[in-house]
Order: structure tokens, then C-alpha cells, then sequence
């Protein structure tokens, strides 16, 4: 567990011969991942973790299935170069517990869970890094993702800690649709896309499945939830071998998902979270009380007017509304990215791209965009509109991802969300109450005050982010 009196010393990132911030940034190519303070900024809440494992004889707090540091998991010597130049210090608390139920042989299937921005992309990645036999350039893993943006930040981070395997033949492949339908094979050991394109190229024998021996599925919630991700992802487990090792990982797992995700993954171990340990403590989480819907607009340029934020990311509900905002917000002279499921391929990447960069520093989306997304930079997450399923019932774990895109890896953020009459109010109460939170009131009848509460949070937010980078 980590405190803030254990934290390791701020040395810089190591940089070991041939291991430079150029070898790492030139697997970075894609911007979908960034260079890494390192763990010195983990600052875990002491929380417990359920580990069950499959074989109920075995004991779940056996020193074994816990690893302190890297260096006790052996990893293969690149590997562990691989993490040492990202800045990678000590496993997170998902690592720690989720990596010696992973590598262990002969693999068994795991349904991890944790916190947003705790590492899970990690865990899983070493995982497959780890399996792969590099002495074939044969598809040996697949690794699904919900969004294009997230398959391709999945595809960044496999490339950046396994950029010393290149030499030795590691190819990470994406499969994400671009403007046409898939016509060449799959080129490498590591296969990363959406589930549609999967099971497109795995029906067309563009990815060879004979050697396939990990299936990993990231925001696996939402990934067997969904009705058509649900039966895609149905459909790759079904079409690869049955000895496949499948890995499940996401931030939530409501129960009747879990239900089904022991059934996707039979006879797995698991780590989960209670509900009340789910919030990520350095966000801080506020509500801003509007009069109507029309105020919800002026309040949002108000705000940004008082405002400096590093970057943030506004959530709405509708298509329409993102381009609405998009364009009055452009015309206040703010430099604004929007990216909806209206956008496809090539057009999407770039937007993104303008957001990652930090050219725009306003990012306007719907819910593509609510999961796994990692941009250090995000200090601020506003929910326009509060989530709600497609019943109209408050949608939690949505609320959650979202307000995730903030206060990553121990650093700390904000998350505003707009209320504006009985019904939106009730819902944001309700998934407050959900996770055992207390929002913080904003008033728009005191601007003031609401300006002093807000840079005061900020500061407080950049200050946590200044010593974590230190
Ligand atoms: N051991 C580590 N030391 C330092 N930084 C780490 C470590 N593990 C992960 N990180 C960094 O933490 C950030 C968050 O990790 P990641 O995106 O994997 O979170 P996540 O748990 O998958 O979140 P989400 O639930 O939102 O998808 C990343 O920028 C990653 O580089």
C-alpha cells in the first residue's frame, strides 16, 4: 500500500543506456501515450481489495500473489527496461495483486477490477508482453477495446514498454476500422482493435487464431453489457481456442455484469472493489445549481471565463448539444475539439490528436469518449448533462468513467456537474449517494463565490500535480 510516507524518492525517470526519453517518445508515435513521472505520484487510499481465487484451497494473501516491486514478478529483462524507462517505479495496488495471478502457468482466466486510472492498462499489457514468443510473428494475443481512441491508446502504451522487444520482433498490431473494410492480414503478435473489426478479420482469416492464447477485454463492464459489443465479443471468444486465457478489467462490474463475466471467463480469479471504494479520492466532485437549461449554457461560458484549466473535457448528452457548444464556445475564442460518434475514422483520430496535444483545450464529447481515455493533463471534468441510461435512470458507472478522465494515477482533478431542474438534480443525488459521496454546491446567484471556491480547487490541483511530477 502506498502513502504518502513511503513514496520512493523523486528521482527522475530512469534513463538507462539505450533506454532514453527519444527511444520511448519514438514508440509513442501515435501521441497515445505520454512520458511518465512514474509512480512517485501514487498516492493509493488505503482500501481493501475481495481477491477470490478460483482454487479455494489456495489462500488469496499468500506473499505469492503479491508483488511490492517489479523486480519480484522476473519479468523478461525488456520488459522490466521497458517500465524503468517510462518512469514505472512500483506496481500500483491493481499490479501488485492482479500480476502474480496473471503470469502465473498454466495461465488462468481474471476479472480485475479497480479505481480509474490506477494501472489496469499495465497490468493487462505485461501480462501478454510477458506471454508472447517472440521467435513467431504469429497473432498470440487479442486485446479489445470499446472506442477506436482507447484500441489505439491501448496500442501506444504495448509499444512504449515493449519497446525493447522490438528488436527481437515484437509487433503490436491495431485493428481499428479506417475508411475501408480490412483486406490485409494482421502483421504481429499483439492484436489490439474493436470488437466489430475483430471478428470481421477473424471471420476473413486476416487474424490467424490458431496461436491465440490471451484475450484481454478493457472496460469488460461495458464491453459484454452492451448488446451489440456484447455478442461481437461472444463471438471472438467463441471463434479462438478454449484454453484461451481471458482477462477482464474495468473500473465497474455491476452485478449482473459480473454474473456474466464469470461466464465469460469461467473459473476465474478476481479482484474486485466494493462500491464505496470505487470514487477516486483526489477528485473533487462539486455540482453547479443552474436555473434551466438556457443557464446551463451561460454558466458554462462564465465559468470558462473565470477559469484557466489546464485541459478539460465537457460531457453532453447529444450529438447536437457537443456542436451547439462547439460553436458558440469557438466564437468566445476558445480553441475547442468535439468529437461524437458523428466523426469516423481518420477524421475522429485527428480531433482527438488536437485535443492530446494540447492545441484545443477543451474537449466537447458524448459518452465515446467517457471511458479509459488517459491525458494527463485533464484537470477539469464537466458533466453538461448527468449521465443517464437509455430507461432515463441515472447511469453510475458512466458518471464514474467520466469523472475518471480527471485525477489520474494519484494526481488530482475536479469534476463540475450541471444540475438544472428536479429530475437531473435527483439523478446526480442519486449516484452520489450510489458511491458514498458528498458534492460540493455551486450557486450560480454567486459567481464570486463560486470563483473563489473554484480557484481555490484548482490551485490545490495544480499544486498536487507540480509534486507529483517533481
Ligand atoms: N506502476 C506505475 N507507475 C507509474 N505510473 C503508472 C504505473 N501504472 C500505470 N501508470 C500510469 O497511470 C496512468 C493511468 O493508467 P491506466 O490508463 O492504465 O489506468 P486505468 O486503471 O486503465 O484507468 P481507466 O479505468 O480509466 O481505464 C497512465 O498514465 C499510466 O502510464
Amino acid at each position: 500500500m502506498s502513502t504518502a510516507a513511503d513514496k520512493p524518492a523523486a528521482d527522475p525517470p530512469v534513463e538507462e543506456k539505450g533506454a532514453t526519453k527519444d527511444t520511448v517518445a519514438d514508440a509513442q508515435k501515435d501521441g497515445a501515450t505520454e512520458f511518465m513521472s512514474g509512480s512517485f505520484g501514487l498516492d493509493e487510499p488505503e482500501f481493501d481489495v475481495n481477491v477470490k481465487l478460483a482454487d479455494l484451497q489456495e489462500d488469496p494473501n499468500n506473499p505469492l500473489y503479491s508483488a511490492k516491486t517489479f523486480e519480484d514478478l522476473h519479468l523478461r529483462d525488456e520488459i522490466q527496461r521497458g517500465l524503468n524507462a517510462m518512469g514505472f517505479v512500483k506496481p500500483s495496488k491493481i499490479q501488485e495483486r492482479a500480476l502474480p495471478l496473471l503470469l502465473k502457468d498454466p495461465a488462468q482466466n481474471l476479472i480485475g477490477q479497480s479505481q480509474s486510472g490506477t494501472g489496469k492498462t499495465a497490468a493487462f499489457v505485461l501480462n501478454i508482453l510477458s506471454r508472447v514468443d517472440l521467435s513467431s510473428p504469429k497473432p498470440q494475443a487479442i486485446v479489445l477495446g470499446p472506442t477506436r481512441e482507447l484500441a489505439k491508446q491501448i496500442a501506444g502504451v504495448a509499444r512504449v514498454m515493449g519497446v525493447f522487444l522490438e528488436e527481437k520482433g515484437l509487433k503490436i498490431f491495431e485493428a481499428v476500422r479506417d475508411t475501408s473494410t480490412p483486406t490485409k492480414p494482421a502483421e504481429g503478435q499483439v492484436v489490439i482493435g474493436t470488437p466489430g473489426t475483430v471478428v470481421d478479420m477473424l471471420r476473413k482469416n486476416l487474424i490467424d487464431k490458431r496461436n491465440i492464447k490471451v484475450l484481454t477485454l478493457d472496460e469488460a463492464d461495458n464491453m459484454l453489457d452492451m448488446q451489440g459489443m456484447g455478442d461481437q465479443c461472444k463471438r471472438v471468444k467463441n471463434i479462438l481456442l478454449p484454453n484461451t486465457q481471458i482477462v477482464l478489467f474495468s473500473a465497474t462490474f455491476p452485478p449482473q455484469v459480473l454474473e456474466f463475466a464469470n461466464i465469460f471467463a469461467p473459473k476465474a480469479n478476481s479482484i474486485t472493489l466494493e462500491v464505496d471504494k470505487l470514487t477516486v479520492k483526489g477528485i473533487k466532485q462539486m455540482y453547479l445549481d443552474c436555473q434551466n437549461d438556457e443557464e446551463k449554457y451561460s454558466a458554462l461560458v462564465k465559468f470558462y471565463g473565470l477559469m484557466t484549466i489546464a485541459s478539460s473535457i465537457i460531457f453532453v448528452k447529444r450529438r447536437d448539444t457537443a456542436a451547439i457548444i462547439e460553436k458558440r464556445m469557438t466564437e468566445e475564442g476558445h480553441t475547442v475539439a468535439s468529437l461524437t460518434g458523428a466523426l469516423e475514422g481518420e477524421a475522429r483520430d485527428k480531433v482527438f490528436a488536437r485535443f492530446r496535444s494540447g492545441e484545443a483545450k477543451v474537449l466537447i464529447t458524448t459518452n465515446v469518449l467517457a471511458r479509459g481515455i488517459d491525458v494527463q493533463t485533464v484537470t477539469m471534468v464537466i458533466n453538461y448533462d448527468i449521465p443517464e441510461c437509455v430507461d432515463g435512470t441515472p447511469d453510475y458507472e458512466t458518471y464514474l468513467h467520466r469523472i475518471g478522465r480527471t485525477g489520474r494515477f494519484g494526481k488530482t482533478g475536479a469534476a463540475l456537474s450541471f444540475v438544472h431542474d428536479r429530475k437531473s438534480w435527483q439523478a446526480l443525488m442519486a449516484i452520489c449517494k450510489h458511491f458514498g459521496v458528498e458534492p460540493t454546491k455551486l450557486d450560480t446567484s454567486d459567481w464570486d463565490d463560486v470563483e473563489k471556491l473554484l480557484k481555490n480547487i484548482m490551485r490545490n490541483a495544480r499544486a498536487a500535480v507540480d509534486i507529483s511530477d517533481k
